[in-house]
């Protein structure tokens, strides 16, 4: 068999920018990248330890000392493994080679696990020549992280609003069956032979926004980890109707708001303003209220407005000009509260997720 190589490349993203709880996300030009090499013959070499998956896993940058490298408990080839397993391929290829670099912090809000589930779906994808559309690996990822935001910024790219369609009684059985049945168990767990729930269709509906190109993407990241999972944990499981009204009227203007040229920072940092996960993850983030409501485009020239990207701790700020001062003025704001921090300047990701044959 002749030896293969292909690159997969997929975006960092900030989720709900603001109003948009679940609902929108911008994919940003920091990437995770997958060099993948499958060549049958490197099985001959017995210096070289493939695990009982066929795989072997090199990893550098964030997660490097943490992220486990077997196929069947790493987020990536887990989810890889599961797109296999659904068109009854058990495992990957003989002698396959998955260089991982990744840059993304991960559990700062920055959509690394939403970055890992899109490269694992892509990489099945590739490895088992299935030719599935970008919309129904999204409907893979879906069964995987169960909202739409990261996963649709991570996989289309740009600025996305998105939503999970209605499901009927019977797909919405195979979509909420426990995540331990959709991928595959670590550790050695027994390989059943069994398919795993093959997801429903068209689960993940969306729209891409135009963006004013102007608008760059601030991001303040603490030194601290915050897992979705606990900071979706303290938000309440009902609201009131006043504050729902205040998210969506915010949410219609801001999805135009941020298309404009010349921008408009009052309109933009006002519609920018959250009353659904905001308020309630303060307590997860020390310094998180004061800095969202002590800065605005008054206050910080070149501001257009913040939030916290995803579900914390880093803060995003959408920003035209005096980038290191407003940066600055945040991280002072977190040393205040014993957080160090380190920024990054990004911009859209236009294009989503990315495959080249090499
Ligand atoms: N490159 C990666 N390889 C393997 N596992 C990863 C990778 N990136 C993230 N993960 C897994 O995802 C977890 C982080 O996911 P989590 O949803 O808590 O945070 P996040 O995706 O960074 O933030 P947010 O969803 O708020 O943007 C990590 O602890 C790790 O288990
Ligand atoms: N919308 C999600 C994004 C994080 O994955 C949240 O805020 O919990």
């Amino acid at each position: 068999m002749h030896s293969r190589k292909f690159e997969i490349k997929v975006p960092a993203s900030s989720a709900n920018i603001g109003p948009g709880f679940d609902v929108l996300g911008i994919g940003l030009n920091l990437f995770l990248v997958l060099n993948v090499t499958v060549d049958s013959s490197a099985i001959k070499d017995k210096s070289l330890n493939f695990d009982v998956h066929n795989c072997l896993i090199t990893y550098e940058g964030e997660g490097a000392e943490d992220v486990p490298l077997d196929s069947d408990e790493n987020l990536i080839t887990r989810t890889a493994l599961y797109v296999l397993r659904c068109h009854n391929i058990r495992e990957f290829p003989a002698g396959t080679f998955i260089h991982v670099s990744n840059p993304i912090p991960l559990g700062r809000g920055l959509g690394s696990s939403g970055a890992a589930v899109v490269a694992g779906a892509l990489l099945a994808n590739e490895i088992g020549k299935f030719n599935l559309s970008r919309s129904r690996c999204l409907d893979f990822c879906l069964m995987i992280e169960r909202h739409p935001d990261n996963i649709t910024a991570a996989m289309m790219g740009g600025f996305v609003g998105s939503y999970l369609r209605e499901l009927s009684a019977t797909e919405l059985e195979r979509k909420e069956i426990p995540l331990a049945e959709v991928l595959p168990q670590p550790a050695g767990g027994e390989d059943t032979g069994l398919v795993p729930p093959i997801p429903p269709f068209e689960i993940g509906h969306h729209i891409k926004y135009n963006l004013n190109k102007k608008i760059k993407f601030l991001t303040i990241i603490p030194n601290f980890e915050l897992s979705t999972a606990t900071s979706r944990d303290v938000l309440p499981s009902a609201y009131t109707r006043k504050d729902l009204v205040f998210n969506l009227q915010r949410i219609a203007v801001l999805t135009t708001a941020i298309t404009l040229d010349p921008p408009n920072p009052e309109l933009i940092y006002s519609s920018m303003q959250d009353r659904i996960h905001q308020p309630y993850r303060k307590t997860l983030v020390p310094g998180l209220s004061e800095i969202l409501n002590s800065m605005s485009p008054n206050t910080n020239p070149g501001l257009l407005g913040i939030c916290l990207s995803g579900a914390g701790p880093t803060i995003l700020a959408l920003v035209t000009e005096n980038y290191s001062e407003i940066a600055d003025e945040i991280i002072n704001r977190f040393k205040k509260n014993g957080i160090t921090c380190t920024w990054k300047l990004l911009e859209p990701a236009y294009d989503g997720a990315t495959v080249t044959e090499l």
